[in-house]
This record gives structure tokens, sequence and C-alpha cells, in this order.
């Protein structure tokens, strides 16, 4: 397989060409800006260096002389607008293999790739940072170029490796959860469990069995012995996600427990040793509800000796593509597509809409626009209508203020979840109510997700 180095700083042009040489059997590594570029030519090799004439950080001619110095049997192909061509021929003369003036149309850049290969007959291998590149895109997260992301993933890097108590806070589908499994992932536990559990979801009464445990008949309903997340944990990373909404007791149960370093099961006599990194992450004020006493203020500084703050989508617009991007790639897997990117159209609509989902609704969106698309792009009749109403129509709110019959409330709930994509976090805030009313009342009315 040819490889390609695409040297782009217009981040949806370049990740949409790239899926298409992909398409047609290339490996294509992307560089956005001509440091990053300079420092990928020099380490690695290509089969092709297909840059653009503009970089925001320098230009595509010096580019081509750092490559004529340090690769010179790499060919080189320029991108150029219509105005430059006197450039771009100057760049043959400098040794550029050819050039190509935008916009240009999928058969001419085949076309195009395909003549400067076929004059240089070397083959290197893939280089190593295609596969590092390729690695990252099959991860689980994605660090993103706006400022914010930037901060956020320096955060990771610096606590991962520490074994400190993390507390992230975040909206809902912010990615807490992405960023609790990343530091877990830097971490020298890596290779140990990493335990995710949502407090939210644990009634109170049988959340002291869940943390640490029960042996067979402790209590009514304990018909075999259960480990606890503490115990399954061990050695590695326990994640409880919504920590504000255990009950006070079970909070000081799990201050014990992290200040003793040993959990005894329900029923059993003997004490377990534990060593677990403690995550925990909420997208409520902890600290107003240590002050209105909700929250003890001895666990609340157990669990913060770092914080990290995931920004809201919207505060992150400069990832937009790039998640965009991801979003596509594991939805073509997913449901087995080969959708190219996205229609211009789309790209501003996703920049104008305001995302109170956040990253989980984006990822639903993009699946289920992929799923509707039949050809290349994703275009606006695929979007659902939120997005492409204008934003002066806002939806009818839901309000808890409006619970008032059983039928009434049941039917608002499903509203809600539809609204908020299943995601009960954002249910219960569009319900202004909370995850644990939220929860109880599915099941009250067991209502189906
Ligand atoms: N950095 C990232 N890279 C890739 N995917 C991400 C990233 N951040 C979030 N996501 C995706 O967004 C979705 C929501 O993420 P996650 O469940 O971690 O959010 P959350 O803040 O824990 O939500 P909640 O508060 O509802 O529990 C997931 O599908 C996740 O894969």
């Amino acid at each position: 397989m040819k490889s390609i180095l695409l040297i782009e700083d217009d981040v949806a042009f370049s990740n949409m060409l790239k899926r298409f040489l992909e398409k047609h059997d290339y490996t294509v590594t992307i560089s956005y800006g001509f440091e990053d570029a300079k420092a990928i030519i020099l380490k690695d090799d290509f089969d092709l260096i297909f840059t653009d004439l503009r970089l925001p950080d320098g230009n595509g001619l010096e580019l081509l002389e750092i490559v004529k110095k340090n690769k010179e049997k790499t060919p080189v192909i320029l991108m150029t607008g219509y105005a430059e061509v006197s450039t771009a021929v100057k760049a043959m003369k400098q040794g550029a293999i050819d050039y190509i003036s935008k916009p240009f149309n999928q058969d001419e850049v085949l076309h195009v790739i395909s003549n400067a290969l076929k004059s240089e007959q070397k083959t290197v291998s893939v280089p190593k940072e295609v596969v590092k590149k390729e690695t990252r895109i099959n991860s689980e997260f994605v660090t993103g170029i706006s400022s914010s992301s930037k901060k956020l993933n320096e955060y990771i890097q610096l606590v991962g490796p520490t074994d400190m108590s993390v507390l992230i806070t975040g909206e809902s589908g912010t990615g807490k959860e992405v960023v609790a499994k990343s530091i877990h992932k830097t971490s020298s536990r890596k290779n140990k469990p990493f335990v995710a559990v949502d407090c939210g979801a644990i009634p109170n009464e049988i959340a002291a069995s869940e943390f640490f445990g029960h042996k067979k008949g402790s209590f009514t309903g304990a018909v075999s012995d259960k480990k606890g997340h503490f115990e399954s944990a061990n050695y590695g990373t326990l994640f409880l996600d919504e920590v504000g909404n255990l009950s006070y007791e079970n909070q000081i149960q799990l201050l014990r427990a992290l200040q003793e370093r040993r959990v005894k099961p329900l029923g059993s006599s003997t004490e377990i040793e534990v060593d677990i990194r403690l995550i925990t992450a909420t997208n409520e004020d902890l600290l107003k509800a240590v002050d209105e006493g909700e929250f003890r203020e001895d666990l609340y500084h157990r669990l913060n000796e770092f914080t990290i703050k995931i920004p809201n989508l919207h505060e992150r617009k400069d990832d937009l593509i790039i998640f965009a991007d991801y979003f596509l790639d594991k939805a073509n897997v997913q449901l087995n597509k080969n959708v190219i990117g996205f229609s211009d159209e789309v790209l501003k609509i996703f920049q104008n809409y305001s995302w109170p989902g956040n990253l989980r609704e984006f990822g639903n969106v993009v699946k289920r626009a992929t799923l509707l698309t039949t050809g290349d792009l994703i275009e606006q009749q695929v979007l659902p209508m939120e997005l492409t109403q204008s934003a002066t129509s806002k939806q009818e709110p839901l309000q808890r203020k409006s619970f008032s019959t059983k039928d009434n409330e049941k039917d608002l709930i499903i509203r809600a979840l539809e609204q908020a994509n299943n995601n009960k976090t954002h249910a219960a805030k569009l319900l202004n109510v909370t995850r644990k009313t939220l929860y109880n009342k599915i099941k009250e009315y067991n209502i189906s997700l």
C-alpha cells in the first residue's frame, strides 16, 4: 500500500480527502501545519507528499525545499488556489513533480497521484507515524485541536501517571468517562481493571453490597457470593460516575474504605485489602452540595486531589470537524457503510448548533445520519429536526411543573428521553428532576429504553 503525507490546514477538506484516498487503497497521514509536517518529513518516509501551497505557519515551497534536501526521491505534489498557478509552475521548476488547482474533482486527484507514483518507483514501508495515527483513530479518545482540548490533554498526561484521586466535572455527555479511562490508560495501572460504576443508578439500600460485595445468605436475595466493585477494581482504577448522587450513609462508607484501604463484604468477617486509584465524576456543583450539607466535606477533599473540568462541546468548536470525522469513522465501521464526509451546509449547521447533549448527542447524530445516507456525503436532509430548525423556534420546554397527572408524567419522561437520545442525565436535566428521581420514575412506569 502506498503511503501519502497530506499537508493541508483545512481540517474538513483534508479529512474528506484522506477518507477518499483510503478508499482507493492509499495509507494517508494528515498534517495540519508547516512545523508539524516538517517534523514528520524528517522522521518518516512516504511514497508521496501532497501539500497545500499556503499553510498557516509556512508554505508549501519551503516544505518542498526541505523534502528535496532530506528526502530527495520523494515526489511532492502541490495543491494551489486558482490564482497561484504561476507559483505552482515555479514550484515544479524547483522539483515538485506536479500540481493540482483547487477545486479539483476526484478523478483528477487520483490521476495526478498515480502519475506521480508511476514516475517514482521507490516503495517505502508504511511509516511508524501512520501506524501510530491509525491506532489513535481506533482508540476511544480523540485529543482535539482547540485550546481547551489541548489543556484537557495536558492535565490528563500530567495527572495520569500519579496515583492522585481525580474529580472530573462537566456536563452530561462531555466525555467524563472517556477522560477517566484515558487517565487510567496513562497510569502504571493500565493493564489492571478499570471498573466504572454509575452511582446514580444504584439504589441506596444495595449500595454497600455493590461497592463491597456480600456473602451468600447475608440478606434476603443474596443467593450467592458477590464481589464488590472495590475488589473487582483491585490494583486498577475505580471510576465512580455521578458521585454526588450517593446518600450520606454511602458517603461515610466510601470514605472509610478509602481511608482504611480495606473493605468487608456484607456477611463476611474477613476484611480484604484493596489498592485502587479512584476517579470520580459529577455534573453537579459538589461544592454547593458541601455547603448545603448534602455532601461530606472530608470526602469531597479526599476525592478532589486534582480536578479536571471538561468543556461543553459548544466551547470546543475548533474540534467539531475532528469529532465529526471520528464519529463518522466509527459509524461506518459499526454500520458497514462507506460514507466519505459531510456537505458544507452540514458542517455549518454543526457549527451553529448548541449541542446541549454534548459529544454523546453529536455521536448519535452522526451515526443516525450515516445510516440514512446513501451517497458519499452526509447532507442536511438526514439531520434531525432540532439541528435544522432555526434557533428561534425552540422546543416546548419540558419542565417539572408540568408533572401533574400520571399519564402526563409518563409522557413527559418518554419525550425527554427521546429528546436526550436516551441519555438519562440529560433527560433529568430537561425535566428539572434529579437523575435518581428519573431512574425511579422509569422503573415505576416500566418505561423501556
Ligand atoms: N475525547 C473523546 N474522544 C472520543 N469520543 C469521546 C470523547 N469524549 C466523549 N466521547 C464520546 O462521547 C460520548 C459521551 O462520553 P461519556 O459517556 O464519557 O460522557 P459523560 O460525560 O461521562 O456522560 P454522562 O455525564 O452522561 O455520564 C461517548 O459516546 C464517548 O465515546
